[in-house]
């Protein structure tokens, strides 16, 4: 899919989008709770999706409602095929390879695209302590695994990515691993796993932590016959259209929790910093241009914040600095490069320096031929950035939303962007 953004000014409300986040942690907890979930608000990027259909391999019935509620019937992990495929998610991987372990049955677990090159080989060191077979591909997919997984204290280490103890967290939960403690080094992106607590805690697991070192699993509250979980808004997604806002136009934001613990609620902070119009209320955030000045933000814990964040501080006066580059050579793309490669197309010199990230803002943008590396934010970011640009601004490769926000063009052409998508 190719789509041209045009110079366009947007103003008007729109609802944020579900968070896959918290979509797929529900499903992965509602395979785990044998019973019956209700899902309310469920999204349906294709990272969803493919959280769906790995529940339902593994055992789970899925029936969709006529309200647009989600019902899972489950009676634990049970997989009916010998291989899952977790599409191109990163968090569905690392999430559902401990659950998928839980069985004792050999299965094979794969992905797709940009999943393929991500590094899963945390996997082949901590899985055999827990009594886990495991063949991997070299430490990437495929991965071979026969469980049963027996909870045991381990230690991990955690400055890749936290998603591998989202995993193991939610797999000992289920497993009833009362008094076993995961012991972690160097947790990054910890606001993630105060999101898997709090969905654990909703379906009935105590995780108890002192200071993300030390996790200790509690005995499990008794199950209700049913959940009923609601899907939160998504501040990753609608940190794109906040920042649109911030750079081209008077909007209002609905849907999104303020009090929310997913990492890029930070967004906010950024906002303020850089000057823009924001009030912010329990229900919706209005937001709108003013000067905008250069800010100093820390990613390291928020990583997919980088994309809307340059094409903030592209628009902001002076060299703004993000922290924390380090964090995003793994994700669908090697995101220091891809956004300065991009960014440079439209104008934008964007300098790495070990850690840091150097952008210069308010130069100028001109039109230009984007490319979104297949990696969903990337295409995002050049779309926001292209309502301030001179020209029109193609980006090539933009159906890579699709991953965590199918939606996105629509809802920025509710806005009043000018946008033209040839499928
Ligand atoms: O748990 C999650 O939902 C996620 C955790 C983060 O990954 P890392 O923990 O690898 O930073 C984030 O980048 C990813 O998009 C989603
Ligand atoms: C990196 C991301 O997701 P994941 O790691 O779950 O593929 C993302 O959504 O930007």
């Amino acid at each position: 899919m190719i789509v041209t953004v045009s110079p366009s000014v947007i103003k008007g409300a729109i609802r944020a989008a579900a968070s896959k986040s918290s979509m797929q942690r529900a499903c992965a907890a509602a395979l785990l709770a044998g019973t019956t979930t209700t899902i309310v608000n469920p999204g349906n990027s294709n990272d969803d999706q493919a959280a769906l259909d790995v529940i339902q391999k593994l055992g789970a019935v899925v029936t969709k409602e006529a309200d647009g509620n989600i019902v899972i019937h489950s009676k634990g992990v049970a997989p009916l095929h010998p291989e899952i495929n977790c599409g191109e998610s990163g968090l569905g991987i690392r999430m559902f390879t401990p659950i998928a372990a839980l069985s004792a049955q050999p299965l094979t677990i794969n992905g797709t695209g940009s999943l393929l090159t991500r590094p899963m080989d945390f996997f082949d060191e901590i899985l055999p302590q827990l009594s886990v077979n495991i063949q991997s591909n070299k430490g990437r997919l495929p991965l071979k695994i026969q469980g049963p997984l027996q909870p045991a204290d381990i230690t991990v280490d955690g400055s890749l990515s936290s998603q591998f103890l989202t995993g193991l967290l939610m797999a000992y939960g289920a497993a009833g691993a009362n008094g076993a403690v995961i012991t972690v080094n160097n947790l990054k992106s910890k606001p993630y796993i105060d999101l898997t607590l709090q969905v654990m805690q909703h379906f009935g697991w105590e995780v108890s932590h002192t200071d993300y070192e030390q996790f200790r699993f509690q005995k499990v509250k008794p199950a209700p016959a049913a959940f009923t979980y609601t899907v939160e808004g998504d501040w990753s997604g609608a940190a794109f259209l906040l920042v649109a806002g911030a750079v081209a136009g008077d909007i209002t934001v609905k849907g999104l929790d303020v009090y929310s613990t997913q990492a890029d609620k930070a967004i906010l902070q950024a906002l303020s910093d850089c000057g823009c119009k924001l009030s912010i209320r329990p229900d919706e955030i209005e937001i709108g241009p003013l000067s905008l000045k250069a800010f100093h933000f820390n990613a390291t814990d928020c990583p997919d914040l980088f994309p809307p964040l340059v094409a903030l501080a592209a628009c902001c006066e002076g060299i703004t600095v993000i922290e924390g580059v380090e964090r995003l050579a793994h994700k669908e793309s090697n995101r220091g490069l891809t956004l300065q490669e991009e960014f440079a197309k439209l104008g934008i010199e964007i300098t790495l320096q070990g850690n840091l990230m150097l952008v210069k803002g308010n130069t100028g943008m001109k039109g230009a031929v984007t490319h979104s590396h297949h990696d969903h934010r990337i295409a995002m970011a050049c779309a926001v950035a292209a309502l301030k640009a001179n020209g029109d601004v193609i980006i090539e490769e933009a159906d890579a939303i699709n991953k965590s926000y199918p939606d996105f063009y629509e809802h920025i052409q509710q806005l009043g962007a000018v946008i033209k998508i040839q499928k």
